[in-house]
């Protein structure tokens, strides 16, 4: 395979379970190394996208390549070169970690050498020697990880891989996945946790009852929504300052906070006018969380919807 080859690579993908479309009409492109996160509520499709990934299931139309290669074609040597952490993996509670991991790698024809050394990576080196069944959530999922990184994969697909962690670990889990992907493995993650992406995952694919609705860094989407950045204000003396006009929508949140709501294009000229106010005795600005990035086009498939 060619390096400038995506190393997943979807064009008008669709997938019917019976009456119900899991994945209607997709098309997405990722490069090696890329840091990816599939977004979407409840029966989105996520997890339907990366079964059809990893080839386990086929589309109903449109056309799949992973590493160049139709993954439900019987190339085994492309799926092969993909790992996966499925949603709510469950492990042996009677096995050891390193029992574990060490089955996992037989599988793949891998060393037992190779499942010790993944172990360390994963921080569960010293815990190789416990049962599972005495894990807690983010050691198991650091176990199945370890499990999916088996291989050297060049895509590891994790489905809502952070889900119940708590925020060091997820922290230590984002930090392995950014690790990964500079040396080259390209990431997809589903999640619903939006605010946890921001700053771990380089382009957001959000996902609406099997439809893509939106594709993009967040920088892009931002740009694209158009959503006001919120302006908080620390002011001194009485009243809204002259220069805030309505279309700001000033808000009190205490004697002397006052929130607004300022449109991007006229962001520059807000600035200006504060740092010009001696009643200003503070300001932060908070650009658009990814939920209000997500909620905009939600609205926007269902306005396009009827
Ligand atoms: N094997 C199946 N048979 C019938 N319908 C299915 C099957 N798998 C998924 N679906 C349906 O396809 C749609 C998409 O499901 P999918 O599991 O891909 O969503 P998801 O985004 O992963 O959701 P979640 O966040 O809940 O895991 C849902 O309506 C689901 O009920």
């Amino acid at each position: 395979m060619k390096a400038d080859l995506p190393v997943l690579d979807l064009e008008g993908v669709s997938r019917r379970y019976g009456a119900v479309e899991a994945v209607r009409d997709v098309s997405f492109a990722l490069p090696q190394g890329a840091r990816v996160a599939l977004v979407g509520h409840n029966g989105a499709g996520k997890t339907t996208l990366m079964k059809l990934m990893l080839g386990l299931i086929r589309p109903s139309a449109g056309r799949l390549r992973v590493l160049g290669e139709d993954p439900a074609a019987g190339a085994a040597a492309a799926r092969r070169r993909l790992g996966w952490l499925p949603e709510n993996v469950t492990f042996n509670p009677a096995l050891t970690g390193r029992e574990v991991l060490r089955f996992f790698a037989r599988l793949k024809d891998e060393p037992a050498s190779t499942a010790d050394a993944l172990l360390e990576r994963v921080g569960l080196a010293d815990a190789a020697r416990r049962r599972v069944g005495g894990y807690s959530k983010g050691m198991r999922q650091r176990l199945g990880i370890a499990q999916a990184m088996l291989g050297s994969p060049r895509a590891l697909l994790l489905d809502e891989p952070t889900t119940g962690l708590d925020p060091a670990v997820r922290q230590g889990l984002y930090d392995m996945l950014g690790e990964l992907a500079g040396g080259g493995t390209t990431v997809l993650l589903s999640s619903h946790a939006l605010e946890e992406l921001e700053g771990r995952v380089e382009r957001v694919i959000i996902m609406d009852r099997g439809r893509l609705v939106a594709d993009g860094t967040l920088a892009e989407l931002r740009r694209l929504a158009q959503l006001p950045v919120r302006a908080r204000l620390t002011l001194v003396g009485e009243g809204v300052p002259d220069w805030v006009g309505d279309g700001l929508a000033p808000r009190w949140l205490g004697a002397n906070l006052l929130e607004l709501s300022c449109p991007p294009e006229a962001k520059m000229e807000f600035l200006r006018h504060a740092a010009a106010d001696a009643r200003v005795t503070d300001l932060d600005l908070t650009p658009p969380t990814l939920d209000e990035l997500y909620a905009h086009f939600l609205r926007g498939r269902e306005g396009a919807v009827r």
